[in-house]
């Protein structure tokens, strides 16, 4: 079979270069998108995607601050914190970096986000507006992941789509969105029984298991796409994804690689959220 690696450092680049044009729009109009980045504690990845964020960020001409808070800081502080990014007129989108420290309820620091300014999508409020298919800010992963299948032309109406994996930022939402593309969509997850009966079904099969290089090519019919959400390091300390890559584009006709898969569209998405979430302030939304 010949396999198609899907490029999501190139279509990151794509949706980027639409939002530096919308950037450019709003800055005729007196509007310069800002996002505030909030990082609690020195998780060695957590820095270095907030680092990649604020680098994005000047590259399409968008303001963005770094708020950088101690490990220990109490969740009322933390809670302050983002109430006065929720006053801050220059700041359009706020993020908390995920994970938090244990002291820290991750629900209520979300809770506290203004939703007009949840650039991320993981308030409750945003949350049930996607369940219903209102406009609504979408969680950067899943909604990159679509893209992703649009710039690579899969179809998706009618397509037997597996997830692998539950989790309220990625999983969950990763079946909304496909389902709302009129996809059949089956979650699975770590107490599923039987689980290559599953996977062996999927047009389209999505995988945030959280283990690495869990799934191979025994898991994955012929001919179908495979999405790796996964971030991981190997036995060799190298980034390596949910999927045993060399196994699975033996049977994959499209398949993400990691790096340079669905990472890249997580970024390019917050972008995107942020300008949406600055041209809302034009339009009362
Ligand atoms: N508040 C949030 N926290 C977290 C999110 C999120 O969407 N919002 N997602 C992840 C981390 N994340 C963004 O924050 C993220 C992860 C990976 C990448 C990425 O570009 N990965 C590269 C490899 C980068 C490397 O060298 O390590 C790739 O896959 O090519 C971007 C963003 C958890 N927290």
């Amino acid at each position: 079979m010949s396999t198609t690696k899907i490029d999501g450092k190139q279509i990151a680049g794509l949706v980027t270069e639409k939002v530096k044009e919308r950037v450019e729009n709003l800055k005729s109009k007196g509007v310069v998108p800002g996002l505030a980045v909030v990082l609690v504690g020195n998780n060695p990845a957590s820095q270095t995607y907030v680092n990649n964020k604020a680098k994005t960020c000047e590259r399409l001409g968008m303001y963005s601050v770094q708020i950088e808070l101690d490990e220990n800081i109490s969740e009322v502080e933390l809670l302050k914190q983002v109430e006065a990014l929720n006053v801050d007129d220059k700041i359009h989108g706020i993020l908390v970096q995920l994970p938090l420290p244990p002291q820290i309820n991750e629900d209520r620091v979300i809770a506290t986000i203004s939703p007009l300014k949840d650039v991320d999508g993981f308030h409750p409020e945003n949350v049930g507006k996607m369940m219903i298919g209102q406009q609504s800010f979408l969680p950067c992963t899943p909604f990159g992941v679509m893209k992703l299948l649009e710039y690579s032309d899969v179809e998706i109406a009618g397509k037997h789509a597996v997830i692998i994996g539950r989790s309220n930022i990625v999983g969950k939402p990763m079946g909304q969105l496909l389902l709302q593309k009129d996809a059949t969509v089956t979650y699975c997850h770590s107490r599923t029984k039987d689980l290559h009966s599953f996977t062996k079904q999927a047009d389209i099969l999505v995988v945030a298991t959280g283990r690495t290089k869990m799934i191979d090519a025994s898991y994955i019919k012929e001919g179908a796409v495979v999405i790796d959400v996964g971030i991981n390091r190997d036995e060799n300390n190298k980034l390596c994804g949910d999927v045993d890559f060399e196994s699975a584009q033996k049977v994959a006709s499209k398949i993400t690689p990691v790096p340079g898969g669905v990472g890249p569209m997580t970024i390019a998405m917050l972008m995107e959220n942020t300008c949406l979430a600055a041209e809302n302030t034009l339009t009362n939304k």
